[in-house]
């Protein structure tokens, strides 16, 4: 092996006769200086994260993670990002770097182009360069068991549940793209919203009240018919209940993480959450995010963010706090609420009256496998109990934000009841009794209320990533660094942590337009061509169903679901602010719920007034 300068000089060595021997020995000797200075330099140059400009940290321990965690949803977001651009540095604890992005190809990047989908056969692989944080995981393990959302990497269970789920089904049947299996579902929804006689003759054996004859009934009885409802609760029972309805296959869809298809909804149950507010079951659902996750205490964010995992479950299993105590026991309920449900698929099936919902399904695929590759009952209740939470909670939230807005801003609920009640004539007149899915697509002004609803208050405001290996983000434009210089590309390095902002992104004034961070409906009626940037969600190009190969896969169930119970609620009523909205809080506990300054505690809150609305 030769030294680096014993190389220069051997080169340098050809020139001898032009050279002296010191000559050559001086310049080989200045060259490998100059090279070593050029090494240290490019390495100094080099962008690395902790270039980026940032927020300085609230303490070495905890970094930005205080803000980040505590404050209301979306607030450090929108800060960062006109302080510091669309990639922001944050601190975790110990002054280690993350990143805060809400860049459009850097999501794009993150999102769709490092995973990839790929079928072989009935079975699909998927890659994936950004896994969840385990802490967050964990806390998905807690709340809905090693279900969808907790799974991540090469699970097992995901190839069984693929397993049960192909056999079970034809596969075009498992890519709603037209999604017919979920217009199939608008009747229901209509049903958990309406007061309609045709629609409530539907056989069912444990009919509940609809939510707006409950309503009626209130308003009726009232002095000056008028009442101040808590929104939130009413609308989170009855997506509880429309998750519960079903007599066909709800909806179906692919995978999650490396290996998988689907999972649905239909659960072919009744849950009578309008019925019934004092059911234990619903009680514990009612307030579980925001008492498990809503302002949790430093000490707990330090704790989440560097015990290992083995730690953390040691911690939920056995601590005596009140939030793992909530969350324990709502797990309980709902293990109990789905086993039921699993022995009563089991016995039906028995007496050969199995139905086609996909637990019926399930249950039978998984009753004819191989011991082996059965899903084992703690993995069935969880991919229910995942549906439950992640379908319910979300939903029940957006609603919530539609109708604060349309509260909020009586211009727009007046135009959007017009809409409403012109279609319904035009129902009427062609004979028909009710609004179907076409209906409910062809309300221009309905699909641009529920867009802008939904890009001003994403239910899940952030996501949670790690770099599985070294890598480099594509940015949509250059960063300046701290230094001066400007990237158009970021190298980052394996497990860096990364929050993608999806409420930072759905107000990018580039995409959405320069008044981003207002609420007008009216934006969707511009002309495409103002809209730019790579295509990132599946729906107005928001992201807030998330996207790529981690999309969520009830997003057009939500969708129909929210599109019905509006126009539902806003054909029937009218809906006024109350003067406690200016307590009003996006409360930061994974999904984003409205609570009331000073009542976090007591769970959701969305105190609108609401009267009948008056027709012609
Ligand atoms: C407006 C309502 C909804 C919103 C805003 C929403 C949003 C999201 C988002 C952002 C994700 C990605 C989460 C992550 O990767 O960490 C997700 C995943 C998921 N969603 Fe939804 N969702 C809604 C309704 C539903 C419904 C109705 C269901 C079921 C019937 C559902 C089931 C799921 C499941 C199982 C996942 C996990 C997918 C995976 O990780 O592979 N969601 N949802």
């Amino acid at each position: 092996m030769f030294s680096l300068s014993e190389t220069i000089q051997a080169y340098f060595g050809r020139f001898s006769h032009i050279m002296s021997k010191a000559d050559i020995t001086t310049l080989a000797l200045f060259s490998s200086v100059a090279l070593a200075l050029l090494i240290v330099y490019r390495r100094a140059k080099r962008i690395t994260v902790s270039h980026i400009p940032g927020p300085a940290p609230e303490s070495f321990l905890l970094g930005n993670l205080p803000e980040i965690f505590l404050s209301q949803a979306g607030v450090p977001d929108f800060k960062y990002q006109q302080a510091y651009g669309d990639v922001v540095r944050v601190k975790g604890p110990f002054g280690e770097d993350r990143l805060l992005i809400s860049d459009p190809k850097a999501l794009q990047y993150i999102f769709h182009t490092s995973g990839t989908l790929t079928a072989h056969f009935v079975l699909m692989s998927i890659s994936y360069g950004f896994l969840k944080w385990p802490e967050r995981t964990e806390i998905s393990r807690i709340l809905m068991g090693r279900g969808l959302l907790w799974a991540d990497g090469m699970v097992l269970s995901d190839l069984r549940v693929l397993h049960h789920v192909t056999a079970s089904y034809e596969c075009n049947e498992l890519m709603p793209s037209s999604a017919p299996e979920c217009k199939a579902f608008v009747p229901i929804f209509r049903r958990v919203g309406s007061e309609s006689p045709a629609l409530l003759s539907l056989p069912s054996s444990n009919l509940m009240q609809p939510l707006t004859a409950q309503w009626s009934d209130i308003l009726a009885s009232s002095s000056d018919q008028c009442a101040v409802f808590n929104v939130a609760s009413w609308l989170s029972r009855a997506t509880m209940d429309s998750i519960g309805e079903g007599d066909d296959v709800l909806l179906c869809y692919y995978f999650a993480r490396y290996l998988t298809f689907c999972l649905i909804a239909a659960f072919d149950y009744q849950f009578g959450a309008l019925q019934n507010a004092d059911d234990e079951f619903m009680k514990a659902y009612f307030g579980l995010m925001s008492d498990t996750l809503g302002s949790p205490p430093k000490s707990a964010i330090f704790m989440q963010t560097i015990l290992p995992i083995w730690v953390l479950q040691l911690r939920s299993r056995y601590s005596r706090s009140r939030n793992l105590v909530h969350a324990r026991h709502t797990a309980e309920l709902a293990n109990a609420v789905t086993r039921k449900l699993v022995d009563s698929k089991a016995e039906a099936l028995l007496q050969g009256k199995g139905n086609k919902d996909i637990l019926s399904l399930l249950v039978k695929a998984n009753a004819s496998e191989k011991a082996n590759i059965r899903l084992t009952d703690e993995e069935m209740l969880a991919q229910m109990r995942t549906i439950l939470l992640a379908g319910h909670e979300t939903s029940a939230t957006t609603l919530c934000w539609v109708l604060l807005e349309l509260a909020r801003n009586p211009d727009v609920q007046k135009k959007l009841r017009d809409e409403i009640r012109a279609t319904e004539s035009a129902i009427h007149a062609r004979g028909d009794a009710d609004f179907t899915a076409v209906d409910l697509e062809n309300m221009t002004y309905l699909s641009a209320v529920i867009k802008e609803s939904m890009r001003f208050h994403p239910a899940l405001y952030q996501n949670y990533r790690q770099a599985a290996d070294d890598n480099v983000l594509p940015l949509s434009k250059p960063i300046k660094t701290l230094d001066g210089n400007y990237v158009d590309e970021l190298p980052i390095p394996k497990g860096i942590k990364i929050i993608l902002s999806i409420a930072a992104y759905n107000r990018n004034t580039e995409i959405f337009g320069d008044d981003a961070n207002v609420y007008n409906p009216d934006r969707w009626f511009r002309q495409p061509g103002e809209k730019k940037g790579p295509s990132l969600g599946v729906y107005g190009n928001l992201l807030t169903f998330a996207g790529g190969v981690r999309v969520c896969i009830g997003w057009r169930f939500a969708l129909y679901e929210v599109l019905a119970l509006t126009v539902e609620i806003i054909n029937n009523f009218e809906l006024l602010p109350t003067p406690d909205l200016a307590r009003l809080r996006r409360e930061a506990c994974l999904v984003m719920l409205p609570t009331l300054e000073g009542e976090q505690l007591k769970g959701e809150n969305l105190p609108l007034r609401v009267k009948i609305a008056p027709r012609d």
